[in-house]
């Protein structure tokens, strides 16, 4: 028998008087999985995750979560958790006060141990007794994260979850969903970042005014929309560039002398042309020193499909 979703989403609808931010708007996310919600500012995503978390209610269409239809309550849904906006503290109080204070408005009782279980799973282990008054924006990330653990949510709805973090807290904050993920917790996370949508999800859903433009899993997107600019850096430019010219299925779009006196060039092929002339580069004795997508199919596909225009890099 299949598994319940975690999310299953039917043409949900969410108006703000004459604003439609959702409109007709389908996802499934299932269990174990870490599904991506990317979108342009103002797509509807932050209403999106609204919804999953209670905050507000659809005005059309079906909602459930974790196997239970949501109707009208403003209430998180039970296995849920997780913060949009960024998560809110009281800044007198200490992250582990904080995290206690937030259980026991919940009506949960926890642990000494349990505290220090969340905090070290998120890096904040020696921050745990400072007021959060003086924390960063990616340390009250990261205790967003620690508050929304606590509860073992089999759902957890993250908005921007690596935002403001540093590299170092930014792959520890990949790891903690990484893991809970392969535990069979479901995480949905709206992001800015392609990097890390594609480094964590395996599927994403990117909307565009309110609507779906995209379902689906992370390698459908490079099967779709082959047609990429790659930079291509040889050993020899020139000759590069005149059997770039010559191959079919290939333009050559622009050449770049970078700061490093190295020539690159841009070209935009598919997979199979740009295959070819690797292979013909290589028997004409033109050493291919770097080739990689100037951006990455997601992005490719996000600019693509969300109408936006690729900004010169
Ligand atoms: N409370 C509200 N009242 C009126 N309009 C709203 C409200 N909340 C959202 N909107 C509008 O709904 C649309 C979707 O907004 P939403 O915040 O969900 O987008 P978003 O994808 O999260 O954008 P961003 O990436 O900028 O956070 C926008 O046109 C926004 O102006």
């Amino acid at each position: 028998m299949a598994k319940t979703h975690a999310i299953r989403a039917r043409r949900l609808t969410k108006r703000f008087g004459a604003v439609v931010a959702l409109d007709g708007v389908d996802l499934d996310v299932a269990p174990g999985q870490i599904h991506g919600l990317v979108g342009p500012n103002g797509a509807g995503k932050t209403t999106l995750l609204g919804l999953l978390l209670g905050l507000a209610v659809a005005d059309g269409g079906s909602l459930e979560i974790l196997g239970t239809p949501v109707e009208r309550a403003l209430a998180t849904p039970d296995g849920t958790a997780g913060f949009v906006d960024g998560p809110a503290f009281y800044p007198s109080l200490t992250a582990r006060q904080n995290l206690a204070a937030l259980a026991d408005l919940d009506g949960r009782r926890v642990r000494a141990a349990q505290l220090d279980h969340v905090l070290d799973q998120v890096g904040l282990t020696d921050v745990a007794d400072d007021r959060t008054r003086g924390f960063s924006l990616g340390m009250r990330q990261r205790l967003g994260l620690a508050a929304a653990l606590l509860s073992e949510p089999r759902l957890l709805v993250l908005d921007e979850p690596a935002n403001g973090l540093d590299p170092a807290g930014a792959k520890h904050v990949h790891g903690v969903l990484t893991r809970l993920a392969a535990a069979g917790t479901s995480v949905l996370l709206s992001s800015h970042r392609m990097d890390d949508v594609e480094a964590l999800c395996s599927e994403v859903t990117i909307l565009a005014t309110g609507r779906v433009v995209f379902s689906g899993p992370l390698r459908k997107l490079a099967t779709e929309h082959r047609e990429l600019d790659y930079r291509l850096v040889t050993s020899d430019p020139d000759a590069a560039r005149r059997l770039a010219a010559d191959a079919a299925g290939v333009r050559v779009t622009t050449t770049v002398i970078t700061r490093y006196d190295t020539e690159v060039l841009t070209v935009t092929a598919r997979t199979p042309a740009l295959d070819d002339l690797v292979v013909r580069l290589v028997h004409a004795g033109v050493a291919v020193r770097e080739l990689a997508p100037v951006v990455s199919p997601l992005e490719a596909a996000f600019l693509a499909l969300t109408g936006q225009r690729e900004v010169a890099r």
